[in-house]
């Protein structure tokens, strides 16, 4: 039945969750999450099953990013499989009893699709993330939802790289997709920010419910930004940070750096010039919660990636 060569098939995406307070202390998905959990009419479409889930209630109980380590880099191979029960660090059995309610990871009775709702207090604007520059479903998505924002703008950040990539909750899915939306204060909620991301999922869901209807999506082009490398803060040699990000770096998430624009500003005001070898696009620029990951923002590179056609198998 379908028009084009090459159409990716793929079932149905009738189980779906919504997560929320991965990071205890981003406010626009665990407020989302707590009022869909009270009254679910919003997220409700036909042949769509859409579950809210609070992922990490303790950290939201103290309004922490976690506990005892980070949700979203708990759910490797080894953490899921690990014995120890009650020994283990909170949040690793939590990713094991989140894998057996969506998962499990990688098997056919995973959930179809995960949006997991951050926010940053960089200045990202809408970002989608993505795991798998292959995954015809999610490039299909991204490009609806897109669309369906602009004029406003809604970028897609794709995290595939080999050794950066880390264990996220949505991970579980067969189809995960971050939403990241910025900036936002930790334990603030701001109504912009809290908007901007109801809308992205409000279009997100109408993607699902439009293929599960069997709506054939045509080959697109969706633009991406692919993480190339993280950019540490400049320290000494015992370890202090000793610049800040420069000011005409600060807030430019998604804009051009060139090799010899400012990137750090130190204290005694001397500029610390980009040296890489072109033009990258930064973003995460100055996130609070990377300071302990010893971040302080990360280049990506533009590139544009083709979608095949998808229909429902
Ligand atoms: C600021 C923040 O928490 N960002 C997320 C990005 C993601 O969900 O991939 C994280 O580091 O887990
Ligand atoms: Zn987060």
């Amino acid at each position: 039945m379908s028009s084009y060569n090459n159409t990716a098939r793929f079932s149905e995406a009738r189980r779906v969750a919504i997560f929320g307070g991965t990071h205890g202390n981003e406010m626009s998905g665990v407020t989302l999450v707590n009022l869909w959990t009270k009254n679910g009419t919003e997220i409700q479409r036909k042949g769509v099953e859409a579950v809210p889930f609070i992922t990490n209630p303790k950290a939201v109980e103290k309004c922490t990013r976690y506990v005892d380590t980070d949700l979203n880099r708990a759910f490797t191979p080894e953490n899921l499989s690990a014995p120890g029960g009650n020994d283990l660090p909170y949040e690793v059995l939590r990713a094991q009893e989140i894998n057996r309610i969506f998962g499990p990871k990688g098997s056919p009775e995973a959930y179809d699709v995960i949006f997991d709702l951050h926010n940053t207090t960089s200045n990202m604007g809408c970002t989608l993330i993505l795991e798998s520059s292959k995954d015809h479903f999610n490039l299909q998505m991204m490009n609806y939802i897109k669309k369906s924002m602009a004029p406003a703008s809604c970028l897609v950040l794709m995290n595939e790289h080999p050794l950066l990539k880390y264990s996220t909750s949505r991970s579980v899915a067969k189809h995960p997709v971050g939403l990241e939306v910025g900036p936002q204060p930790q334990g603030v909620l701001r109504s912009n920010i809290f908007e901007a991301m109801r809308v992205i999922l409000k279009h997100a869901l109408d993607f699902i419910e439009l293929f599960n209807e069997g709506v054939e999506f045509p080959p697109c082009t969706v633009e991406v930004f692919r993480v190339l490398e993280w950019i540490d803060y400049p320290r000494d040699a015992n370890g202090n940070i000793i610049a800040m990000v420069h000011p005409n770096l600060q807030d430019c998430d998604w804009e051009p750096l060139n090799p010899g624009d400012p990137m750090f500003q130190t204290f005694d005001g001397k500029t610390i010039h980009y040296q890489g070898s072109g033009t990258v696009y930064p973003t995460f620029i100055n996130e609070a919660a990377y300071y302990e990951k010893q971040q302080a923002f990360i280049t990506t590179r533009r590139e544009t990636l083709v979608a095949s056609a998808i229909i429902k198998a």
